[in-house]
């Protein structure tokens, strides 16, 4: 694990009235990296968020922010850059003083604080709207500009709660790449919180996957999505393939391991239209085998489809899910 520096939050729990939304929740940002909280509606990612902001006051654990402890402090004391879904912009401010907010109420003179608007303005591509109030700008731009005003506070940490899901696709997919390239930029921790698995991979340099407010898998994205540590995190990533095992167990078949037109012939079950082409069940002797087929590859599905499965790269992982959504074998 990086060093923790931007962000060591520990063994935060929480609860409201009956609901436990928070359980032993550990986590770790070092500066210069992003880390996304990731998980299904209601597991508890806003609340870890709320309570490293101070929104929040955790029922038990303790938050450290640059190295400092914080978990007494207001909000406000916290010095945190934050990222709200609905931007919360001050409407009647223009978009420079919404920006230079934060180093205003620290103390900063105009001249400076007006210093770290242009730096956080051009940081986001946005340097010339500077007059402009919110009302005036586009919803991708206002959400740059909300990003701005995190920016300029210099803060260790940046906290973002679901930044992208006001916006339509294709500004979401345009945004991605561009936060990406900036948060490679920055000095500062980012803690993200998304339910978007897309979202995760594309921004994240690590992700913590959490399930009914327990944190149940961490570490580097593209090794959490290739090595889901058990059935429920890898049908919640997104895997087609995750196939009763022996009791408590299931197979986690990655689409690629299988091979087509090698091997033996198994029946076609189920096939449905897709835009690039098919989407394929099989009754494989590992058990029903879903593959997303382009036109040319569906064109070798008859009643039948020979493929070959290389069963060194089929994962065995604890069968953590609910019996009804694993067949009854966990
Ligand atoms: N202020 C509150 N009072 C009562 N229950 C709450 C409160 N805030 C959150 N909860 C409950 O705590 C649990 C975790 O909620 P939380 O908002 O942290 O989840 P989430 O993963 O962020 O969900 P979503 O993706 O839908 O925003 C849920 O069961 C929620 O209903």
């Amino acid at each position: 694990m990086p060093p923790a520096d931007a962000l060591h939050a520990e063994h935060l729990s929480k609860a409201f009235g009956p609901v436990q939304a928070l359980r032993d929740v550990t986590l770790g940002v070092a500066r210069g990296e992003t880390l996304a909280l990731l998980g299904p509606s209601g597991c508890g990612k806003s609340t870890a968020l709320r309570c490293v902001a101070g929104l929040e006051r955790p029922d038990a654990g303790r938050v450290r922010v640059g190295g400092r402890d914080v978990t007494g402090e207001a909000p406000e004391a916290r010095h945190l850059g934050l990222v709200f879904q609905d931007y919360a912009l001050f409407p009647h401010l223009s978009v420079l003083d919404n920006v230079a907010y934060g180093p205003r109420v620290r103390g900063l003179r105009r001249a400076e604080a007006e210093a770290r608007v242009r730096e956080a303005l051009e940081l986001v591509n946005l340097p010339d709207l500077t007059g402009r109030r919110p009302a005036q700008l586009s919803g991708g731009q206002q959400q740059r500009v909300a990003l701005a005003r995190a920016l300029a506070t210099h803060s260790p940490l940046l906290l973002l709660d679901e930044p992208l899901s006001n916006l339509d696709e294709q500004l979401r997919a345009e945004l991605r790449v561009d936060l990406r390239a900036l948060f490679h930029r920055l000095d500062a921790g980012v803690l993200l919180v998304t339910h978007d698995q897309r979202e995760a991979l594309a921004l994240a340099d690590r992700v913590a996957v959490m399930r009914a407010g327990e944190v149940v898998q961490v570490g580097a994205a593209a090794e959490v999505f290739a090595r889901p540590a058990t059935a429920w995190v890898a049908a919640f990533l997104g895997w087609a393939n995750v196939l009763p095992g022996g009791p408590g167990e299931a197979l986690l078949v990655p689409e690629d391991a299988a091979q087509l037109g090698v091997g033996e012939a198994w029946p076609v079950t189920a096939r449905q239209g897709t835009e690039a082409g098919e989407t394929v069940t099989v009754a494989h002797a590992l058990g029903p085998l879903t593959l997303h087929l382009s036109a040319r590859e569906a064109a070798l599905a008859g009643g039948t489809l020979t493929l070959w499965v290389d069963e060194g790269r089929v994962q065995r992982v604890p069968d953590d899910r609910p019996a009804s959504a694993s067949g009854g074998s966990a």
